[in-house]
């Protein structure tokens, strides 16, 4: 028996919801320049849940569906008011407070397709609720109450800041929302279908997806991307700064992937939606410098940038907390995991591969005071 570093190249399931074939990456068969360019976050939404788009009344019903279940139990918002919340990542609170939802549901355990559906739409709905209600609730803010007459991408963004938002920042939001729904079996979609393959239940599959995707490996480098667009600070410095990175064999976030080799197709929308959104807001710098540093790096290592690269630099524009970038991810990519999830009960059987064993021969038990 051999094992293969990181399961790298091996296929551990099938599935009919996105597919990244010669760099190519699509949602049940449409082009994700396609989606990107056409569809709304809830239209991507319904089709990852069901392997079609809506037609319009579906649509509709959708979005009623997600405003209805937006609200979270006071329960769960008051638990922010019980931890020193200043000191918290916000991935860790939103781990935990999706895990409380699970309490407060009374169906969390009902394994029915109809339960399982409803529990798809109100993890989907309560994410930004729980995202921004934390975000506020640490600035010493009151949540704000989402409101039923927006949409998926500009409710975020007013429960975020208290101010309806900008069109230009809605339909950026919203294409960001698009582009980071599903992505195959990356680690978080992976860890969900191992964890409801044992036929446990959604949240737990979500929370299971929400550690996984917290780490810097995976969601976790667009929080880091901006930490290093901070601390280099200047377009000037950015060559030096990249070249010891390179020099000293240390990673550059945002850059490289498991699974494509010519570059990631999302990256050129964010990067054209970060030249836009930084510019508007004058300041130009953040976006001239990823572009420096994806010059260097793609140049001297062919690694090409992935999603998480020039989204640090979008949010940002956003007027968004840093370490916020990846609860965003989260947001967006609970619909993968959900639809995953709703994939995998629907022809289920227990995930379970070898390890090839590398510890020492048999060995015979040598009492304590013997050893
Ligand atoms: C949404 C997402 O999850 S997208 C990915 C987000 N993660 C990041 O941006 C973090 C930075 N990137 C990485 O760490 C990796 O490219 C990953 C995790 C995305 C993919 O990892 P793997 O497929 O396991 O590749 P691995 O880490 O083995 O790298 C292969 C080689 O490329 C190098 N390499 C890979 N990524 C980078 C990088 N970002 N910067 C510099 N070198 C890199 C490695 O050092 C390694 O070199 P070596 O063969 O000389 O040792
Ligand atoms: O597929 C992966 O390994 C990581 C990724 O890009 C994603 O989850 O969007």
């Amino acid at each position: 028996m051999t094992s293969t570093r990181g399961l790298e190249g091996v296929v551990a399931t099938q599935s009919a919801i996105s597919s990244i074939i010669d760099d190519t990456l699509t949602y049940v068969g449409y082009d994700i320049d396609d989606l990107a360019n056409n569809a709304s976050f809830e239209e991507v939404v319904y089709l990852l849940w069901h392997q079609r788009l809506p037609k319009q009344d579906e649509l509709d019903q959708l979005k009623q569906q997600l405003a209805e279940h937006m609200a979270v139990p006071d329960e769960v918002l008051a638990h922010f008011k019980t931890y020193d919340i200043k000191s918290v990542h916000p991935m860790t609170a939103l781990r935990t407070a999706v895990s409380m939802l699970g309490l407060f549901d009374e169906a969390a355990e009902d394994m029915s397709d109809e339960a399982n559906y409803l529990k798809a739409i109100k993890l989907q709905a309560k994410l930004p609720t729980l995202v921004t209600a934390f975000a506020r609730v640490r600035k010493g803010e009151e949540p704000v109450q989402p409101r039923h007459d927006l949409t998926y991408a500009a409710n975020f963004l007013y429960m975020l800041s208290g101010k309806e938002p900008e069109a230009i920042e809605v339909e950026a939001f919203d294409k960001a929302l698009v582009l980071h729904a599903d992505h195959e079996l990356n680690a978080s979609t992976f860890t969900a279908r191992v964890c409801v393959a044992t036929l446990s239940d959604m949240y737990s599959g979500v929370v299971a997806a929400l550690g996984a995707l917290k780490g810097p490996l995976h969601g976790g480098a667009n929080e880091q991307v901006m930490k290093m667009l901070s601390e280099i600070g200047s377009v000037e410095n950015v060559e030096s700064y990249i070249q010891t990175k390179l020099d000293n064999k240390e990673k550059i976030m945002g850059f490289g992937h498991r699974v494509y080799r010519k570059g990631d197709p999302r990256a050129k929308h964010l990067r054209e939606m970060s030249q836009k959104l930084t510019t508007l807001r004058g300041e130009s710098k953040w976006y001239e410098m990823s572009v420096k540093i994806d010059e260097l790096v793609t140049g001297q290592k062919n690694l090409p940038p992935n999603v998480d690269f020039y989204s640090a630099s979008v949010y940002h524009s956003l007027n968004i907390d840093h370490d916020l970038f990846t609860p965003i991810f989260a947001v967006s990519r609970v619909s993968g995991w959900t639809a995953h999830i709703l994939e995998q009960y629907a022809d289920n059987r227990l995930i379970r591969p070898r390890a090839e064993y590398t510890g020492p021969g048999m060995q015979t038990y040598v009492p304590i005071n013997e050893r």
